[in-house]
């Protein structure tokens, strides 16, 4: 019998996933076109290996947020009511998962190996036995130690989450290209660790782990730790040469000539929503789901003066990220150091809006970009319709909904501003002769935009973005008599 590939288990678990599309005619100009190569046997061979599998009816599940009230691990600039609301939202965002109860319970010991002290635990036990239909807890840490899930799950006859596995789940479910589905393969090997170290103390209370196979000289457990220490670096390897391939579409993307603006946000902020108003791309799926877009695509669109730029998609942030999905994924946002402007979205409507802010502002930082895109962003506030009377207060962002295309005129004109700033081009508009050698001087030296030709005396107006130098020697070369700026 043949194992199910990832695949089908991925068809079989994300019941309302849309299946991958095919980067067509009027599609992204995607990263990842989904051709053929000879790494693909290797790709799907690695993706092919048997991971650990959800059930198909999805889960009944109990959420519980330990609230910490004191001490160094106290969240700040915000509640135990506005991160539940995350929790819930994580959960919901999985096809047939549901949340049935939740309870918010402060602690004084998280460290503790069950989280909370001794008369917490027993009221949390008795709750959760008191709700029969339910078939995991969703414990709101960043990461549960292999033991306390194992403790977990014996007191309360449950399957046990932390943030990390529940964001992975996300990440499998919402994964179309090879990139995206070998960065979960990487993300979920020190889970796969974890559970082989439960597996060992398991064993060896039987007194079988540490036995050597016969004729090997390795022990159970030191061949499987092999097997998942040589799987990471495959992985790896295949990572690093997609990336390689990546360089190469950026070089060519470079040649090209066109500006790159790099959307970034919180997840749900809307990002997607507003590429697909700023270039028409109907191929773009928003979602209302954390995680919706897990691969950086780009998309061609145009600004006011018919300048074309590149819109690039990509993760969305999440606050307490679990590290290692951070690492893996920070991959995918590489390029962002390629392009020229960070456009900054942010779900106004969103009562943590400033929070997520602020996380996004940190995520920037540690992403080692160069000071001047830093200085570059541009701050938009997305989803103003779901706030009522809404006044723009600060004059240095944008205010757009990004669903009903508010505000999309005005955000076009400020990146093309940026665009021109950073640059250093600017757009002209200069008399030529067309006799001349003026035009065919500026389709080579600048990008022409428009000749509009004058009824008479064989003169065209020719509208160019030109860089300052080419724009200097043209005035020397041919001292356009007249000539005016935007
Ligand atoms: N009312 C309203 N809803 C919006 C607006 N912009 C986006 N949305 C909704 O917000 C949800 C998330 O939108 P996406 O564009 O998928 O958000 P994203 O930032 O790409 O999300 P991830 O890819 O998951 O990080 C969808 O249900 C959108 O319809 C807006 O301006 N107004
Ligand atoms: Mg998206």
């Amino acid at each position: 019998a043949t194992l199910p590939s990832q695949d089908d288990a991925l068809r079989g678990e994300c019941v309302d996933a849309p299946l991958a599309r095919s980067a067509g005619e009027g599609g992204p100009v995607s990263d990842d076109e989904g051709e053929r190569d000879a790494d693909d046997a290797e790709f799907e061979e690695l993706l092919q290996e048997q991971l650990p599998t959800l059930p198909e009816g999805g889960h009944r599940v109990f959420i519980v947020h330990p609230d910490v009230k004191w001490g160094a691990k106290k969240q700040r600039l915000t509640t135990g009511e506005l991160q539940m609301a995350e929790a819930v939202a994580l959960v919901n965002t999985l096809p047939n998962w549901r949340v049935v109860d939740k309870i918010i319970l402060s602690t004084k010991q998280p460290d503790n190996k069950l989280i909370f002290g001794k008369g917490n635990f027993q009221t949390l036990t008795e709750k959760i036995k008191g709700l029969p239909q339910i078939t995991a807890v969703f414990m709101n840490v960043e990461r549960l130690s292999a033991l306390s899930e194992k403790e977990m799950k014996a007191a309360w006859g449950a399957e046990v989450f932390d943030r990390y596995t529940i964001v992975l789940h996300i990440f499998r479910c919402n994964a179309r290209t090879k990139e995206a589905k070998l960065q979960i393969a990487l993300a979920e090997v020190p889970f796969l660790r974890s559970r082989l170290r439960n597996e060992f103390a398991h064993l060896d209370q039987q007194g079988g782990g540490s036995r050597y196979i016969m004729g090997s000289g390795e022990t159970y457990m030191e061949v499987q730790q092999r097997l998942l220490k040589e799987r990471e670096l495959k992985i790896r390897g295949a990572l690093e040469k997609l990336r390689r391939k990546r360089q190469l579409l950026r070089t060519q993307r470079k040649r090209r000539e066109f500006p790159v603006i790099s959307i970034m946000g919180y997840t749900n902020c809307g990002k997607t929503t507003l590429i697909k108003a700023l270039t028409g791309d109907s191929g773009l799926e928003p979602r209302n789901q954390l995680f919706a877009t897990l691969d950086v695509t780009a998309h061609a669109g145009v600004l006011a003066s018919r300048m074309t730029v590149i819109y690039v998609d990509t993760i969305g942030f999440l606050s307490q990220l679990p590290h290692n999905l951070v690492e893996s994924f920070s991959a995918t946002l590489e390029d962002v150091a390629y392009s020229d402007i960070i456009v900054h979205v942010r779900d106004i409507s969103h009562p943590e809006t400033t929070n997520q802010k602020l996380n996004v502002l940190n995520v920037l930082r540690n992403l080692q970009l160069p000071n001047q895109l830093l200085d570059s962003v541009i701050e938009v506030h997305n989803k103003i319709d779901l706030v009522d009377g809404f006044s723009p207060t600060d004059p240095d962002t944008v205010a757009v909904s990004a669903l009903r295309g508010d505000g999309l005129e005005e955000l076009k004109n400020k990146i093309e501003e940026a665009v021109l700033g950073v640059t250093g081009n600017s757009i002209q508009t200069f008399t030529v002769n067309l006799a001349g050698p003026q035009l065919s001087w500026l389709y080579k030296e600048a990008t022409v935009q428009e000749v509009d030709v004058l009824p008479d005396d064989g003169l065209a107006n020719v509208r160019v973005i030109i860089s300052s130098s080419a724009y200097g020697k043209f005035r020397k070369l041919f001292q356009p008599d007249r000539c005016y700026s935007l």
